[in-house]
């Protein structure tokens, strides 16, 4: 398990993060969200050791994490940093020879990962005459050539197309499967939500909640109402508690969980009641929430 554990960071007067601290589990993917600015790459740095907290620790398996634990991580910085005159296949090949892989284990990682990212048609090419999000690919490649034991991916899903998207999601997943612990920053909240077991959402340097996407959505869950009464006149719902908002027959009542009871009754006598329900928000209304 990866332990973030009460990371203090300060840059000169700002303060980047203000006692940031999470877990992620083995096999667990874990979606990292947060506002521009708020400390997602801050903490990605310090858990990969190219930048130190004021205070605070990142422990795996409860040991402080050293060096050599870091060589076995898969790490796709934010800033990136491909050699643009190596060719796709060298580059990867390289990559996967520093992190400890023979030069045959390289090549194969490489052909088998250029060919999961739909990049072997451009082995041959220098990283520099790609598209950004062909390099983005090779990027990926590079982050994951050595089989790593975990991954921190800063952003990895920002400028793919769709197709290349759901190949990233694939290979994320069997890493997942595997054991792996997946830790990645995303603005895609819709993303975050579908593929993701556990969210951890920073506003301002400090983590505003941290849970399985289930648990989120379930403490919001008995927010929001919602009613569909056929055949009831509009007014039905005078008088009743709630912040109520209409669109035909659908009725939405907001903070209306003391009144629910009360609610049905009204609507079974308004019209033919079909649907009497709580809306699980989606994690976007989650976030704006936590981060208002
Ligand atoms: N080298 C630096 N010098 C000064 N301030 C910095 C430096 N790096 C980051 N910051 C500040 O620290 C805060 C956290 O930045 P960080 O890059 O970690 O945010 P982020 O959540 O990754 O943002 P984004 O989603 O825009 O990538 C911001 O206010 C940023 O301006």
């Amino acid at each position: 398990m990866i332990e973030i554990d009460d990371l203090h960071k300060r840059y000169g007067d700002k303060i980047a993060l203000d006692g940031v601290s999470f877990s992620v589990k083995p096999g667990e993917m874990f979606g990292f969200v947060g506002a521009n600015g708020a400390g997602k790459t801050t903490t990605m740095r310090i858990l990969m050791g190219v930048l130190f907290a004021d205070s605070g620790q990142v422990r795996r398996d409860g040991r402080a994490l050293a060096f050599e634990d870091r060589r076995r991580f898969g790490y796709m910085p934010e800033e990136r940093g491909l050699y643009q005159k190596m060719k796709v296949a060298e580059q990867v090949h390289y990559f996967g020879q520093l992190n400890g892989l023979s030069p045959k284990g390289a090549a194969k990682a490489t052909g088998d990962l250029l060919e999961r990212l739909a990049l072997t048609e451009r082995a041959g090419d220098e990283v520099g005459a790609l598209s950004l999000g062909n390099q983005q690919r090779v990027q990926l490649a590079v982050a994951l050539v050595h089989d790593p034991e975990v991954l921190v991916l800063d952003e990895p899903f920002s400028g793919l197309d769709p197709i290349a998207v759901d190949a990233l999601a694939e290979v994320l997943a069997e890493r997942r499967a595997a054991g792996v612990p997946v830790l990645f920053s995303s603005h895609q909240l819709d993303l975050v939500e579908r593929l993701c077991d556990s969210v951890g959402i920073i506003s301002a340097g400090r983590m505003v909640a941290s849970d399985t996407v289930e648990a989120l959505r379930a403490r919001e869950g008995r927010r929001l109402l919602k009613v569909v009464v056929r055949g009831a006149t509009p007014d039905w719902t005078t008088g009743l508690s709630g912040n109520i908002t209409k669109n035909g027959d659908e009725v939405l009542f907001a903070d209306a969980n003391g009144s629910d009871q009360e609610i049905l009754r009204a609507a079974t006598a308004a019209g033919t009641v079909e649907h009497f329900g709580w809306e699980r928000p989606t994690l976007t209304e989650i976030f704006r929430e936590a981060v208002a």
